[in-house]
């Protein structure tokens, strides 16, 4: 596991979201299309304000995200909100969106015409991922009821999970899903998650679920 270091946050955000408009143009130029994978949270809106603005062919780009807390798309702690407000405006607008949230009552109601969904969009092209404190990943969690399975080779693409660390039910991208990525980018601030990042080494999946998905990864970090 090597991380990339950055002077800081801002020059980060930039350096990374020219990365990965360069990974999506090959993909472009390969496939005539490509697809996305990006996290919520608090970390990637300022990459996602300067990544909406590169000039690649956003049309063909389909967005999806990692993962989705069980919430209303108008909640504040709804990820599908800040993708809208922050990724899909300025040339990125022109991408398709799709949502692992679709307003039923539970993650596992209709959850498998979203694993179609997905499983139309792999492999996917580039993979966008945050880390958590806890060094957890998309919405794998160290003591999520089905981080076993999720974390297999073999696990469905889309899986719920819920954890007693976390107020709502969780819906996300399973480690086949995330690993069949062509590119895959770990972005994260702050000494506590680089302290994190560097704890997950050597730790299981199931205690560091985010070490299941590092192979490959380029991880930027920027103290702040
Ligand atoms: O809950 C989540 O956490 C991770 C990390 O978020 P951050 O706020 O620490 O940047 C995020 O990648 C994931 O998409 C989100 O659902």
């Amino acid at each position: 596991m090597k991380i990339n270091e950055y002077a800081d946050a801002e020059m980060m955000m930039i350096e990374v979201a020219q990365e990965i408009a360069s990974d999506l143009e090959t993909a472009l130029e390969a496939n005539g299309k490509a697809s996305f994978a990006v996290p919520g949270g608090t970390t990637p809106a300022p990459l996602f304000d300067v990544l909406c603005a590169a000039d690649i062919d956003w049309a063909n780009v389909t967005v999806v995200q990692t993962d989705e807390r069980w919430v209303p798309d108008s909640s504040p702690r709804s990820n599908a909100k800040l993708i809208r407000e922050h990724l899909l405006a300025d040339r990125a607008a022109h991408a398709k969106f799709v949502s692992l949230y679709n307003h039923c009552e539970n993650p596992e109601d209709e959850i498998e015409e979203t694993r179609a969904k997905v499983a139309d969009l792999l492999p996917l092209s580039v993979v966008l991922l945050g880390v958590g404190a806890d060094m957890h990943t998309a919405s794998l969690f160290p003591g999520g009821d089905n981080l076993a399975l999720a974390i297999d080779p073999a696990a469905p693409l889309v899986m719920p999970m819920r954890v007693d660390s976390q107020d709502e039910p969780r819906i996300t991208l399973t480690e086949p899903a995330l690993n069949s990525a062509m590119h895959k980018h770990i972005v994260v601030t702050g000494a506590e998650k680089k302290a994190a990042l560097e704890r997950a080494q050597g730790l299981s999946g199931m205690k560091a679920p985010v070490t299941k998905v590092w192979g490959g990864a380029r991880i930027h970090w920027a103290e702040s």
